[in-house]
């Protein structure tokens, strides 16, 4: 990409490590309940101050059930309590309050989003697709929140299967990797790089989601010791490989069937042709 062909006016596209960060959210209706979820994904801690008669049953759910979530039954209090906070969401529905909680926020240089006013984000959240460790967000940067939720439905439906288990398990091949082939930087990492890439590209995903711990040792073995990518037949076996793509006899029995008949009357149209 050259800087003439970059496109201004977009946001810097991140995933955030939130764990064991300490995030505060203000509001337990239903879009908070949306942050709550995606907070949790994150592994962070979660305050929620918000009456108890304003909560979203999805929210009680979250309070109620063994996250690491502490709650208080009450409005937001005031500076106070943005004591020790990494990031705070605000989902309420007092645009005044969520105006003097954007500004205690910028003061403590608190990273902070505040659902229904852009202007007091300093970040904003997006329409998620989740599966395993894939994570892709779809932002519109504002501009609209529906049609990320439509883009959102159509990449869903284009993703190849078992993404998810395929990224889970060339994540263990790495880090097996990594322990037989200690060192960062220098020849060890560019030839670790290497040969990642070249597995990535040379098998199937519904290959890589078929390994385990005995088939990652043998592609380590056989494959990163001779510095070669051995063929997925070779390493987690024709029978495994087979067994979720082969065609099963219902649908080879058709298929048989018409390939015969399509041969008898071709056969029968030459001979009376012949005659
Ligand atoms: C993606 C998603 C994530 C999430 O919230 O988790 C999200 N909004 C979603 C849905 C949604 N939100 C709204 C509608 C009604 C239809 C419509 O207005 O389009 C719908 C659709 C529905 O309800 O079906 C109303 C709305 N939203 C904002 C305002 C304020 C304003 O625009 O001024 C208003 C009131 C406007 C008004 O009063 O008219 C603002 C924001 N909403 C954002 C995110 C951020 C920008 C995201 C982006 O740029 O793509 C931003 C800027 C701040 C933020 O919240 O971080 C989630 C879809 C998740 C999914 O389904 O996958
Ligand atoms: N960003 C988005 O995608 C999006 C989508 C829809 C709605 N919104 C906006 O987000 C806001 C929240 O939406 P909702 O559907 O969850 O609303 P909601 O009315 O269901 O929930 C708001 C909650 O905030 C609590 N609350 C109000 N003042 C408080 C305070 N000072 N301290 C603590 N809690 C307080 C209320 O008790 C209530 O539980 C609304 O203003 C709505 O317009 C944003």
């Amino acid at each position: 990409m050259t800087a003439e062909s970059s496109n201004p006016g977009g946001s810097l596209l991140l995933a955030w490590q939130l764990k064991n960060k300490h995030v505060l959210i203000i509001g337990g209706g239903e879009v908070a309940s949306g942050r709550i979820e995606s907070v949790l994904i994150a592994n962070a801690r979660i305050t929620i101050i918000c009456p108890s008669q304003g909560l979203h049953s999805i929210t009680k759910r979250f309070i109620n059930g063994s996250h690491p979530i502490t709650y208080h039954d009450r409005v937001f209090d005031g500076a106070e309590d943005l004591d020790d906070v990494d990031m705070v969401l605000t989902a309420i529905d007092d645009v005044a309050q969520s105006r003097i909680i954007y500004s205690l926020c910028r003061d403590l240089k608190i990273p902070v989003n505040v659902a229904d006013i852009p202007d007091s984000c300093d970040f904003y959240f997006g329409s998620q697709i989740r599966d395993g460790p894939l994570q892709i967000m779809i932002s519109t940067n504002g501009q609209s929140p529906k049609l990320a939720n439509i883009i959102k439905k159509k990449i869903q439906k284009s993703l190849p299967n078992r993404a998810g288990e395929a990224i889970r398990k060339v994540g263990d091949l790495r880090s097996k990797l990594k322990d037989r082939a200690p060192g960062v930087g220098g020849e060890v990492s560019k030839r670790r790089m290497k040969w990642m890439v070249d597995v990535c590209t040379s098998w199937e995903m519904d290959d890589l989601a078929l390994l385990n711990e005995e088939t990652i040792k043998r592609l380590l073995d056989d494959g990163w010791e001779t510095n070669s990518v051995p063929p997925p037949d070779d390493v987690v076996g024709r029978r495994n490989r087979t067994f979720d793509a082969a065609p099963t006899s219902i649908h080879v029995f058709p298929c048989m069937v018409a390939f015969i008949a399509g041969a008898a009357c071709a056969g029968v149209l030459l001979f009376s042709r012949h005659r």
